[in-house]
């Protein structure tokens, strides 16, 4: 470091902030820079030809060449001498506080500017060392004053100016450090183009570091806002505004033609002076770089025919490739005349970047009953409005009306904020966690009461379900046990009867059937009672048939018989349907009983197993061991004059009890 060095300290009193007369001027300190016009001066060019000549002959940044010069800046790897990786980065220079170390990490190289990675020893971070080369010594008072200003400037989109020093045909000066380039850069790296909500997010924070800058007394002018000097921290999308080095204060009406023609207001190139919505103009024109990804007035060969457009109010041909109409009206308003245009804090307020307001309660009365409740307006501060509320009197609705009304609110936040201040209403409703808690097991207390009580109905109903089973299967057995009864006194009727009748004089079996009390017995021990036509069985409707049947039955059936045949026959005797039989003729297959012969072969528990109704097993006994009986049976439907078989077989039990 040479000893020529001169490092300015400053005092923090910012008086003489307020008290600038004069407009900052940096050719003071360093050249080449900006030209200060005063509408005073005579010097001033009037033709464009003049002016051109008067700029080229300085080397400002004004010069129309300048845009020229922008284009061939060399990118960072170009600059091959001068990179250096980071793995072997080292300290290459000490600042004259000894504070911050300059790295010989390149960030990269401006028209004006060459600027390094550099660390700030006393708070431990990274930080900008940015070095301009100066041809002459600054006036140190000067110098002072105009560094004391940037280091008021604090806002969070405007990149924080640290420290700066005149060094050896260098001015010095230390910043914020930005980790990824400019906007510019960046939004080529979001190819084809940003989307709506990144151009967006990125519009309110430069917007709101003019709103800043703006906002100051008097308002501080920034004069190069461009997609170049507006630089982004990548990680978190921070954008910040950066190259303060043509900001300047406003005291009336500005002179200084300064700038990128491409962003510069026509009123920049007039003699009239101009103020602080030349900034306006100039986001404008990077709003429309954003939503279009090209440079404006990128149709022009060189920085006469962009005067000349301006001059003329001949938009930039790239305004038409704008899709969304919102950010075509920003944009239009941003281009049109100085008086026009909105303000930064308005274009923020647009509903195209508005944020919805939110609604907080900032306090309320043990009964909840007094709230007090926020309005806050992001970004906006000066907005936010605070109100009492009266749950038991007031309603949303009456109260963001009146503040509309008022003039409190805007209008277009109206349905938002009575939604707002509603769903706060509710959640204090809202019971508390252990009121909530205690809810949730009552509710279980309920429900599992509930629940109990139906166990209780349904078990004393199955309870008396059961009874009325048992009732009924003891009545089932009484009967049951009854009909036993009544069958073997029967028997015991009909055999006491028969040795009767034969003590008495024996009889032949026909004189036995012609008695009547012996006929009424041997019918009753028929397998059906009935003798008129309707109970013949389906089928024997001719007296062939029925003839054939007898016949049939009186044959005795061979043990190869089908078992089918068998019992189709015997349903037919005892009076069932083909579908009975069909019935019984399942029963005895599934239980491989095939022939007569495999039935005859049962022992007598095996005809239990069977499954067949107890009707049909004595059916099928009757026919398989008195076929006889049946035959007498069949023979007294067909011809009931004719007597019957006699009687071979035990009679078997009352049909009422298959
Ligand atoms: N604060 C910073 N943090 C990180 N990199 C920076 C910072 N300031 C500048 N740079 C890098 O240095 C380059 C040159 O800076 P800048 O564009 O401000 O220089 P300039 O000479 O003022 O340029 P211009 O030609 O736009 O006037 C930038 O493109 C950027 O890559």
């Amino acid at each position: 470091m040479s000893s020529d060095n001169q490092h300015v300290s400053f005092s923090s009193d910012n008086s003489t902030y307020e008290e600038q007369s004069s407009e900052l001027n940096y050719t003071n300190y360093y050249a080449p820079l900006s030209q200060t016009y005063n509408s005073n001066d005579n010097n001033i060019p009037s033709t464009l030809e003049e002016q051109q000549n008067h700029y080229t002959n300085y080397p400002t940044r004004t010069s129309f060449q300048h845009r020229m010069d922008n284009y061939n800046i060399p990118t960072p790897n170009e600059i091959n001498d001068e990179s250096v990786s980071h793995d072997s980065e080292k300290v290459v220079e000490v600042s004259p506080n000894e504070r911050y170390v300059k790295l010989n990490t390149l960030l990269g190289k401006g028209a004006y500017k060459v600027v390094y990675k550099a660390i700030d020893r006393e708070e431990g971070y990274e930080v900008a060392w940015n070095t301009m080369q100066a041809m002459q010594s600054p006036n140190n008072k000067d110098l002072e004053h105009e560094i004391q200003i940037l280091k008021s400037v604090r806002h969070p989109n405007i990149i924080a100016f640290h420290d700066a020093w005149y060094g050896e045909n260098e001015f010095v000066f230390i910043t914020e450090l930005m980790t990824s380039g400019t906007l510019r850069e960046y939004i080529r790296k979001l190819a084809p183009l940003p989307n709506l909500k990144i151009i967006k997010r990125w519009s309110r924070q430069i917007l709101k570091g003019l709103a800043y800058l703006h906002g100051h007394n008097p308002p501080i002018i920034h004069r190069d806002i461009k997609c170049d000097n507006i630089f982004i921290n990548g990680a978190h999308g921070e954008v910040k505004i950066g190259d303060m080095g043509t900001a300047e204060m406003k005291l009336g009406k500005k002179y200084t033609v300064i700038g990128t023609p491409e962003f510069m207001a026509p009123e920049m190139y007039e003699e009239q002076g101009y103020n602080e919505k030349v900034d306006i103009y100039a986001f404008g024109m990077c709003l429309l770089e954003m939503a279009t990804g090209e440079y404006p007035y990128g149709e022009c060969k060189n920085a006469a025919q962009i005067y000349k457009k301006v001059s003329a109010g001949v938009k930039p041909a790239c305004l038409l490739k704008v899709q969304n109409p919102e950010v075509l009206g920003v944009i239009e308003n941003c281009l049109s005349n100085e008086d026009e245009r909105m303000s930064a804090q308005e274009i923020l307020e647009h509903s195209f970047l508005a944020v919805e307001p939110d609604v907080v309660l900032l306090a309320a009365d043990p009964d909840n009953v007094h709230l007090t409740l926020q309005v806050v307006f992001k970004g906006m501060d000066k907005l936010s409005v605070k109100f009492d509320f009266n749950v038991e009197t007031d309603t949303a609705e009456e109260v963001v009306r009146e503040m509309i009304e008022e003039q409190v609110l805007p209008e277009r936040y109206q349905h938002h904020i009575t939604k707002e201040i509603n769903r706060i209403l509710r959640d204090i409703d809202k019971p508390t966690e252990s009121e909530q808690a205690e809810q949730v097991r009552r509710s279980v207390w309920r429900r599992e009461s509930d629940i109990r009580n139906e166990l209780d109905r349904t078990r004393e109903e199955l309870n008396h379900a059961t009874d009325r089973v048992l009732e009924i299967e003891q009545k089932c057995d009484s009967f049951e046990s009854r009909a036993r009864a009544a069958e073997t006194r029967y028997r015991d009727a009909v055999r006491n009867l028969r040795e009767l009748e034969e003590i008495k004089s024996p009889l032949t079996e026909e004189d036995l059937i012609k008695r009547p009390m012996l006929s009424e017995a041997l019918s009753s021990l028929s397998i059906h009672s009935s003798n008129t036509s309707s109970s013949i069985p389906h089928g024997l409707n001719t007296p062939e048939e029925r003839e054939k049947l007898v016949s049939h039955i009186l044959d005795e059936y061979s043990d190869d018989t089908d078992i089918s045949v068998f019992v189709t026959d015997c349903a037919l005797a005892s009076h069932r349907g083909t579908d009975k039989a069909h019935e019984w003729a399942r029963k005895l297959q599934n239980q491989d009983i095939m022939t007569v012969g495999d039935l005859r072969d049962l022992h007598d528990e095996d005809w239990a197993g069977i499954g067949l109704t107890v009707f049909a097993l004595r059916a099928l006994k009757n026919m398989l061991k008195g076929k006889k009986l049946a035959a007498v049976q069949l023979q007294q439907q067909t011809y009931p004059a004719s007597p019957p078989p006699p009687l071979t077989q035990s009679p078997p039990p009352p049909s009422s009890l298959a």
